[in-house]
C-alpha cells in the first residue's frame, strides 16, 4: 500500500437533514483528524423529489462542481463513478433502497435503524455476501475514538466483571405540536417511533459492552423483557424500556428511550450521565450525549471494609471532535479502510451484531404489540413507491 491515499467516491441517496450533516463531515479534510491514508469525494447525489433538489443540496454544501445531481435513486445507483451509496432515507425505506444499491453492485452505508425487521436485514447481508460488497449499518457512535477507548478499557478487565449497563436516549418533546402525525419520528408509515430512531443508541451502548467485547464463542442473543407505551395519535412507540440478560454470565442491560422525558431535561443544569457501565471493580459513566459522546468518567469502587477495589484513579476524560465536524467522518473513514482492504464488513459494526440487535428489536415490538404495515414489514422486492 505504501504511502498512497485511497479515495472513496460517495453517492448520497436522499437530501434530508442527516444527509446534509454527513456530507459536511465528508468534506472536512481528513488531515484535521490525523488521517492521511483515506480521502472522501462526493461524486453524486439523488433526490426522489427532483433533480433540482439534488442540485440545490450540492450547491448548499459547496460540493465539487463535478458532482452529479440525479432526480431518482435508480439513476444514482447506476452511476459507474460511484463506489458506495449512503442511504439517508427514513427507516421504512432502508430495505428497498439498500437492496436497490446492492443489486446495482454498490457498497452501502445505511442509516440506523438498519431495516424495519431482522428478516429484511438478513436478506441484505446475504446479498452483500454473495456479491462481495461492503455493507454497514451507520451506527456512527461506535467509531468515535471515545467509544473505541471505552471498549478497550472494559476489555482490559480494569472494571472487573461487568454486571450491568444502563443506557438512556430520551428527548423532551412537545410530541403533538412538534411531530403531529406526519413527522418521521412518529409516522407509522415511515416506521417511526422511539425504539427504531433513538432506542437503537441505548441498545448500541448495551451491546458494545455486553456483546461486542465478549469472545465470539461465548456471546449470544440475550433474553428480552420490555414494555412499550404508544403515542395515541399514530400508534408508534413513544416510550420503550427494555431489560436484557446476556450470556454467558447473565449481565443485565437496561435500555430506555422516550419522546416525552429527557436524559438531560435542562442543559443549564447537570443530569446524571445517561450511560453507566457497572463492573465489580468500579463504574464507567458516559456523559451527554449518548450518540455523540464527548467525555467519560471512571469511578473506582471503594468500600470502607474492603478498601480500594480498583487499580485506576477517579478521572474524567474528555475528547474534542476535530476539524469542526459532527463526528460522522469516523464511520466514513471506517468504510473507506474496509473497502480499500477488501473487507465486506466492519469489525466495529459487523453483520452478525446488527442482526442480533434487529432480532432484539423485533422481540421488543412483538412484546409491545407494535407492528408496522404489511408493506413495510415485507421482504418483497422491488415494491413500488420507494
Ligand atoms: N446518525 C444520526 O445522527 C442520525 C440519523 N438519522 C437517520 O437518518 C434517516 C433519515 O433521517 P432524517 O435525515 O432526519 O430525515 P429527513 O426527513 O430529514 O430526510 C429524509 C429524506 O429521505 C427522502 N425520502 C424519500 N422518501 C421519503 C418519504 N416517503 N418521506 C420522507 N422522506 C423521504 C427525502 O429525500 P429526497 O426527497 O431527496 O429523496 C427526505 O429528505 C433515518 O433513518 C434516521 O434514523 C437521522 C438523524 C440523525
Ligand atoms: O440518530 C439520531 O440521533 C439524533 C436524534 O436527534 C435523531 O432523531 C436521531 O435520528
Amino acid at each position: 500500500m505504501g504511502n498512497t491515499t485511497f479515495t472513496l467516491k460517495w453517492g448520497i441517496l436522499a437530501t434530508g437533514g442527516i444527509a446534509k450533516t454527513f456530507c459536511k463531515d465528508l468534506l472536512i479534510d481528513p488531515s484535521t483528524r490525523n488521517a492521511s491514508d483515506i480521502r472522501h469525494q462526493i461524486v453524486a447525489t439523488a433526490s426522489s423529489s427532483s433533480r433540482s433538489r439534488a442540485q440545490q443540496f450540492l450547491s448548499d454544501l459547496k460540493a465539487p462542481k463535478s458532482a452529479k445531481a440525479y432526480g431518482s435513486y435508480k439513476e444514482l445507483v447506476a452511476d459507474p463513478n460511484v463506489d458506495i451509496i449512503y442511504i439517508a432515507t427514513p427507516h421504512s425505506h432502508h430495505y428497498q433502497n439498500t437492496r436497490l444499491a446492492l443489486e446495482a453492485g454498490k457498497h452501502v452505508l445505511c442509516e440506523k435503524a438498519f431495516t424495519v425487521n431482522a428478516r429484511q436485514a438478513e436478506i441484505l447481508v446475504n446479498i452483500a455476501r454473495e456479491k462481495k460488497l461492503f455493507l454497514m449499518e451507520a451506527v456512527w457512535t461506535r467509531f468515535f475514538p471515545l467509544a473505541r477507548e471505552v471498549r478497550e478499557f472494559v476489555k482490559s478487565g480494569q472494571l472487573g466483571e461487568i454486571k450491568r449497563v444502563w443506557a438512556d436516549l430520551s428527548f423532551w418533546n412537545d410530541v403533538e405540536k412538534e411531530f403531529g402525525r406526519e413527522h418521521r419520528m412518529v409516522n407509522l408509515e415511515l416506521a417511526g417511533g422511539a425504539l427504531l430512531d433513538l432506542g437503537i443508541y441505548s441498545l448500541t451502548w448495551v451491546f458494545q459492552i455486553l456483546y461486542h467485547v465478549i469472545p465470539e464463542e461465548k456471546r449470544g442473543m440475550p433474553t428480552v423483557a420490555s414494555a412499550i407505551t404508544k403515542y395515541k395519535a399514530t400508534g408508534c412507540d413513544e416510550m420503550t424500556s427494555v431489560i436484557l440478560s446476556f450470556p454467558p454470565y447473565g449481565a443485565h442491560g437496561i435500555a430506555t428511550t422516550n419522546l416525552r422525558v429527557a436524559h438531560n431535561p435542562n442543559a443549564s443544569h447537570p443530569s446524571p450521565d445517561p450511560i453507566r457501565i457497572q463492573g465489580t471493580l468500579g463504574d464507567l459513566t458516559i456523559s451527554n450525549s449518548p450518540y455523540r459522546p464527548l467525555s467519560y468518567t471512571l469511578i473506582p469502587a471503594k468500600n470502607e471494609k474492603r478498601g480500594q477495589l480498583a487499580k485506576f484513579e477517579y478521572n474524567t476524560v474528555t475528547h474534542e471532535i476535530p476539524g469542526g465536524g459532527h463526528g460522522m467522518f469516523w464511520e466514513a473513514d471506517e468504510c473507506a479502510r474496509c473497502i480499500r482492504d477488501g473487507k465486506l464488513e466492519s469489525e466495529g459494526m459487523g453483520w452478525e451484531e446488527s442482526l442480533v440487535i434487529m432480532r432484539v428489536m423485533d422481540e421488543i415490538r412483538r412484546q409491545g404489540n407494535l407492528r408496522y404495515s404489511e408493506r413495510l414489514e415485507s421482504v418483497e422486492y422491488p415494491l413500488g413507491g420507494f
